[in-house]
């Protein structure tokens, strides 16, 4: 079995071989460091299927000079976030504003202390990490811990372009709780915030493909976004959902539909046939939603487009 190498990638980007040496001795233990001395060659490797954490990138180079390869590097979405640090003898930096203006992090100038290099990386690699973790958060709700309103916004869209791209069908669930005031109103606001957490984590345990995605849409309801799904596959499923949580047993005297907590269900298909926006595919399974509380909830309806 081999063993998973969780070091950093830094990307060394040099066109002098000595320079890259010197790096390379500074780095190998703790990372996993790749060099080019050529812009193309790091442009390639800055987009390969496992990209540098970090790019240590000298400026005065012959084809393209650092400032060029860094705009670029921000310039491209799949390479945009990876932070860049210039490497450059102090001679060199007769203007350090250009740099951060072409969306460098940080200069280190030559000869360098390879103890500060290190300590430079590290911090830059810190920072990134906090900010993608700060940034994961805007998308996840605070309560549930399952995908927010905009997270599901931001997937409903690109689901949908990918559905409609591939001729595939996508479905939609909308799920709300029946009777959730009188839950409140019945064991106290922070029963209910333990209902409505329980309920996600069950019902996102019961999703079983890797593009199934369950978001909280507001204080009560779900939305569960089925890639490749079908009319009979998401019936099915909204079907099991349905008893998963039943099978909880959660009480709720006061629901009046049954002595423990139930679902309402609205389902939609975009087929192949049309191309509903997404706008389109919310306001059905809304409406399939609003019929299955009208039919006496507990129940699942089927939306249509259209
Ligand atoms: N505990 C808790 N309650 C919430 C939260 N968000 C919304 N609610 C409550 O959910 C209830 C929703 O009430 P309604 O929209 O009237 O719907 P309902 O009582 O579930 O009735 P039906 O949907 O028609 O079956 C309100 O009382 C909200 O205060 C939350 O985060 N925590």
């Amino acid at each position: 079995m081999t063993e998973r190498d969780d070091r950093p990638r830094i990307l060394i980007v040099d066109d002098t071989k000595e320079n890259i040496d010197l790096l390379m001795e500074v780095f190998r233990d703790e990372f996993r460091v790749s060099a080019a001395t050529k812009p193309e060659r790091a442009l390639k490797l800055a987009h390969a299927e496992s990209p540098p954490d970090i790019i240590l990138l000298d400026i005065l180079m012959p084809e393209m000079d650092g400032y060029e390869l860094c705009a670029l590097l921000k310039k491209s979405e799949a390479t945009r976030s990876i932070p860049v640090v210039f490497v450059t003898a102090v001679s060199e930096v007769m203007d350090s504003t250009r740099g951060f203006a072409a969306g460098a992090v940080d200069y280190i100038t030559k000869p360098f202390h390879p103890p500060m290099v290190k300590a430079r990386v590290k911090l830059h690699l810190d920072l990134k990490h906090k900010y993608e973790l700060l940034e994961s958060y805007a998308f996840v709700d605070a309560l549930t811990e399952v995908g927010n309103r905009r997270r599901f916004d931001q997937m409903l869209e690109s689901e949908l372009n990918r559905a409609q791209r591939s001729g595939r069908p996508l479905s939609l669930i909308y799920l709300d709780v029946d009777h959730f005031k009188q839950f409140n109103d019945t064991y106290g606001h922070g029963a209910g915030d333990d209902c409505l957490r329980r309920l996600a984590t069950t019902l996102s345990g019961m999703l079983q493909r890797s593009g199934d995605f369950i978001a909280r849409y507001g204080g009560e309801e779900f939305m569960v976004l089925l890639p490749y799904t079908d009319e009979e596959q998401v019936w099915h499923l909204a079907e099991e959902l349905s008893r998963v949580v039943d099978a909880l047993a959660i009480p709720h005297v006061a629901s009046g539909v049954a002595d423990w907590v139930t679902l309402s269900m609205g389902v939609v298909t975009a087929g192949t046939d049309i191309h509903p926006s997404p706008r389109d595919l919310v306001e059905a399974a809304d409406r399939a939603l609003y019929a299955a509380k009208h039919a006496g909830r507990h129940r699942i309806e089927r939306g249509f487009l259209g």
